[in-house]
C-alpha cells in the first residue's frame, strides 16, 4: 500500500523573536474567509493555536479543513482575513521561505523516489547549505527519533520501505529543520490500522518532547481524540462547531454536528479516555489496605483507562467465581477499594459532569 506524503521542512531559522512572545498563538486565523471561483470552502474562520499544542481539526469531506491548512503556508490564499505565524502577518513572507520554515506533511504524495532515505531526509538542511557532517548527524538523530535505525534505513531507496516505514520517513524529513510548526493533513491515511495507532502514538510521544506546534486534519474522529490535546470540530464552510479538548468533545457535544460525527461510539470513546479515581470506588471498600490475591483475578489501578476496568470485569465472566467487582490497587500496590459496574457508571457520569460545569 502506498503511503507516501510530501513534505516542505522549515529552514530551522526559529519563529521571529516577537512571536515567541509568551501567550501568543503560535498561528491565528483571524476572519479568513476563502472562495474558490465564487464558491465559499471557509467562511469567516477564527482560530488560534496555542505555542507547542497539537490541534486536530476534524470535520465532514468537502468542510474546508486542507484549505484552512494550506492556507497557513500559502499553498493557498484567503480571499480575505488575516493568518498570523507568531505576531508575522503570512502574506508579508515569502512563501517559498514561509515553507521551509513550516513542517509539511500530507498523505499520497512521495518521497523522491530516486533519493535515499537519508537524502530524502537532508533535502532541507542541503538546500540551506549545511555541511556535511552536520547534516549526516541530524539525519542520523531524526531517523532514531522516528524509530529507524540509520545503520540499516538511511541507505535505502523509498520503494524498499513499507508504507508506514515512509511516513516515519516523511515525518522525520518534515522535523529535518525542527520547525517550530508543522502542518499534517491525513498524514497515516493510508497506514493499515495497527501500524496506524502505533504511529499515532509514537508521533504524539516525539511531538510533546520537541514542542512543535502541529495543525493536523483527520476525518477520523477517533484519531483526532486520540492524539489531540484540542479538537476543532468544523462544519461546512469551516464553521467552528466545537474547540475543546477531546473528553469535552466526547462527553459533551456542543452541537448537533458534533454529536453526529461522535455517533455511537461515544461510550466507547469515553471508555478510553476516561481514568479510574478514588471516588469512583464503591462506597463499600472490600478491605482496604488488604493484600490482595493473585493477578489471575484481575486487579486494576487507579488512573487505569475506564475500558480497561470493563476489560477486568469482563474477565470474570464465565469464571468459577464472578463477584462482579475487581479489587483497586494504590501507586505502592495497596488495595483501596473494588471497581464494579457501579463503579463505571458512576466514572462516567462523573466524566459527563465534570466538562458539563466547566
Ligand atoms: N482548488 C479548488 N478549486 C475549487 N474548489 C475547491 C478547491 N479546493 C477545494 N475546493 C472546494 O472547497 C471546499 C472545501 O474543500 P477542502 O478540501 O478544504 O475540504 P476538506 O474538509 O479538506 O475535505 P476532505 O475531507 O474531503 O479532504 C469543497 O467544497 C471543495 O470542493
Amino acid at each position: 500500500m502506498s503511503s507516501e506524503h510530501l513534505v516542505t521542512p522549515a529552514t530551522g531559522s526559529p519563529a521571529a523573536a516577537p512571536s515567541d512572545v509568551a501567550g501568543a498563538p503560535a498561528i491565528a486565523f483571524e476572519g479568513v474567509r476563502k472562495e474558490y471561483a465564487g464558491a465559499v470552502a471557509v467562511d469567516d474562520l477564527t482560530l488560534r493555536v496555542r505555542r507547542g499544542e497539537l490541534l486536530v481539526l476534524v470535520g465532514p469531506s468537502g468542510c474546508g479543513k486542507s484549505t484552512t491548512l494550506r492556507m497557513a503556508n500559502r499553498l493557498v490564499e484567503p480571499s480575505a482575513g488575516r493568518i498570523l505565524l507568531g505576531e508575522e502577518d503570512v502574506t508579508d513572507v515569502d512563501p517559498v521561505a514561509l515553507r521551509r520554515r513550516i513542517g509539511y506533511v500530507i498523505q499520497h504524495v512521495g518521497l523522491f523516489p530516486h533519493r535515499t532515505v537519508a537524502q530524502n531526509v537532508g533535502t532541507v538542511p542541503g538546500l540551506l547549505g549545511w555541511d556535511r557532517a552536520r547534516t549526516r548527524a541530524r539525519v542520523e538523530e531524526l531517523l532514531a527519533l522516528v524509530g529507524l535505525d540509520p545503520a540499516r534505513y538511511a541507505r535505502r531507496w523509498p520503494h524498499e520501505l513499507s508504507g508506514g516505514e515512509r511516513q516515519r520517513v516523511g515525518v522525520a524529513r518534515a522535523l529535518a529543520t525542527d520547525p517550530p510548526v508543522l502542518l499534517m493533513d491525513e498524514p497515516f491515511g493510508a497506514v493499515d490500522p495497527v501500524g496506524r495507532a502505533r504511529l499515532q502514538q509514537e508521533f504524539t510521544r516525539l511531538q510533546r518532547e520537541l514542542g512543535t506546534t502541529v495543525m493536523m486534519v483527520t476525518h477520523d474522529i477517533d484519531e483526532a481524540v486520540r492524539m489531540a490535546d484540542r479538537v476543532v470540530v468544523l462544519s461546512r464552510g469551516a464553521r467552528v462547531e466545537q474547540l475543546a479538548t477531546p473528553l469535552e468533545v466526547v462527553a459533551r457535544p456542543a452541537t448537533e454536528a458534533v454529536a453526529d460525527l461522535v455517533g455511537r461510539g461515544r461510550t466507547a470513546r469515553l471508555l478510553a479516555l476516561g481514568r479510574l479515581e478514588r471516588a469512583d470506588l464503591d462506597p463499600a471498600p472490600a478491605a482496604p489496605g488488604a493484600p490482595v490475591r493473585a493477578p489471575a483475578d484481575g486487579v486494576v489501578r487507579l488512573g487505569a483507562e475506564l475500558g480497561d476496568v470493563v476489560g477486568a470485569l469482563t474477565q470474570q465472566i464465565g469464571g468459577a467465581t464472578a463477584p462482579g467487582a475487581v479489587p483497586v490497587l494504590d501507586d505502592d500496590g495497596r488495595a483501596v477499594g473494588t471497581a464494579t459496574a457501579q463503579t463505571v457508571l458512576r466514572a462516567l457520569h462523573r466524566l459527563t459532569a465534570e466538562r458539563a460545569a466547566s
